[in-house]
């Protein structure tokens, strides 16, 4: 149950049963009870004070590794796209950056300054704060080897600073102090040059481009490659691209894509998830885990 909360004070914005189809990459998932943008980090901490103990909340970016089911998610989501979007330089090495900024956005204002290390940011689709969630990474880079501090909000809307080591962090995976969520990040970058920079940017984007299925909606990778091999790998081995189920379609340019083809539902989706974990245990005796965030309720 939404509390009654004092909208007047609040400057963000907010809507009641939006639907998050709207909030992801893959376009699936039901409606969320609250949604709430914050105007800002002030703004965010007073709508925090204001929300009821036992208020169930959820942290939403760009929505880019994250199944919300068909029948939604009856609490509150706090959405920081677009809006805890405030950076700069704290020394001429480190970026301080809010959790709502993209992470394309990072990768820029870091080339443009003529500095490395975080291009590979650059096609990561979401922004910082989920990139901290997730420990994203892509052609050997990392979130985490880049971060030396960061900001934490809980409910109450108290902010703590916090180092690397108050978290366990691995691939695809971190892990923290609980009741906890990421506010910005101070990120180290390494001397370099625009040019350098700009170049690589483009680089990577291009080798994304000719091996994923960039334009058509998925979560990207919905599974973590198993140690020593590679899901996609085992995927195709399987004999799983191009599986259909309703609008839901294992890809064929990258067999670690679920692509969603116009009407899939977020049961299509989670169905073919089950179904090549399935087949490809079945194949190779590998049991695949699941990279992609899973929310909500089944309708
Ligand atoms: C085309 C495509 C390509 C992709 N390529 C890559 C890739 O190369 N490498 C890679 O690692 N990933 C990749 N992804 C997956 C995804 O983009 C990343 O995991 C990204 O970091 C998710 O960020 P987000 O803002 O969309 O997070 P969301 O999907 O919104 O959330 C993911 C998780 O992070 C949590 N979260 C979000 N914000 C916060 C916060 N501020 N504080 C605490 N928790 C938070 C959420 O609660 C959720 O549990 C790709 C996805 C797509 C669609
Ligand atoms: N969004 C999505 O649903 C998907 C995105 N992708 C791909 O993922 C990557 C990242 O996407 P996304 O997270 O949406 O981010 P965007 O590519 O939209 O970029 C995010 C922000 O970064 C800034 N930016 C981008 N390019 C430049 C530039 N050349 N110079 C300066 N600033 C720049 C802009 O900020 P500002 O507005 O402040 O100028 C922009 O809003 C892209 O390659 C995209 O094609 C792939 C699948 C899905
Ligand atoms: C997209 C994501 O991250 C991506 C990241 O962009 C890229 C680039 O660094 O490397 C990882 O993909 P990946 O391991 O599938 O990398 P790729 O180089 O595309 O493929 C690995 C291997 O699988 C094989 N492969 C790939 C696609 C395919 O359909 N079939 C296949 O057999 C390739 O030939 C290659 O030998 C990340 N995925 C994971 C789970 O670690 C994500 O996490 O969402």
């Amino acid at each position: 149950m939404m509390p009654a909360l004092n909208q007047q004070s609040l400057r963000g914005e907010m809507r009641f049963d939006e639907p998050l189809s709207r909030h992801t990459t893959w376009r699936v998932g039901g409606p969320v009870s609250c949604f709430y943008r914050p105007a800002d980090r002030e703004d965010l901490v007073r709508f925090l004070h204001q929300l009821d103990s036992d208020e169930p909340l959820f942290w939403l970016g760009l929505g880019s590794n994250l199944l919300v089911r068909d029948g939604g998610f009856k609490g509150t989501v706090i959405a920081t796209k677009g809006s805890l979007v405030a950076s700069e330089w704290r020394s001429d090495r480190l970026l301080y950056a809010e959790s709502g900024i993209a992470c394309a956005k990072v990768a820029r204002i870091a080339a443009r300054a003529g500095l490395c290390g975080v291009e590979f940011l650059a096609g990561i689709p979401g922004t910082l704060g989920g990139a901290l969630a997730m420990n994203a990474g892509a052609f050997g880079g990392e979130t985490w080897e880049r971060v030396v501090r960061v900001e934490t909000i809980d409910r109450f809307g108290e902010v703590r600073s916090r180092l690397p080591e108050d978290f366990e962090i691995a691939y695809r995976q971190v892990r923290g102090p609980s009741g906890e969520w990421f506010l910005a990040a101070e990120l180290e970058m390494e001397a370099g040059d625009v040019d350098a920079a700009q170049r690589r940017i483009r680089q990577l984007l291009e080798r994304r481009a000719a091996t994923q299925p960039t334009s058509q909606p998925s979560c990207g990778s919905v599974f973590r490659n198993p140690p020593g091999d590679f899901a996609a790998r085992l995927i195709e081995a399987a004999g799983l691209k191009g599986r259909r189920l309703g609008g839901a379609q294992v890809s064929e340019k990258h067999a670690n894509f679920i692509i969603n083809t116009g009407d899939a539902t977020a049961r299509d989706i989670e169905m073919l998830i089950a179904e090549v974990q399935r087949e490809v245990a079945a194949q190779s005796g590998i049991e695949l885990t699941t990279e992609v965030h899973r929310i909500g309720d089944s309708s």
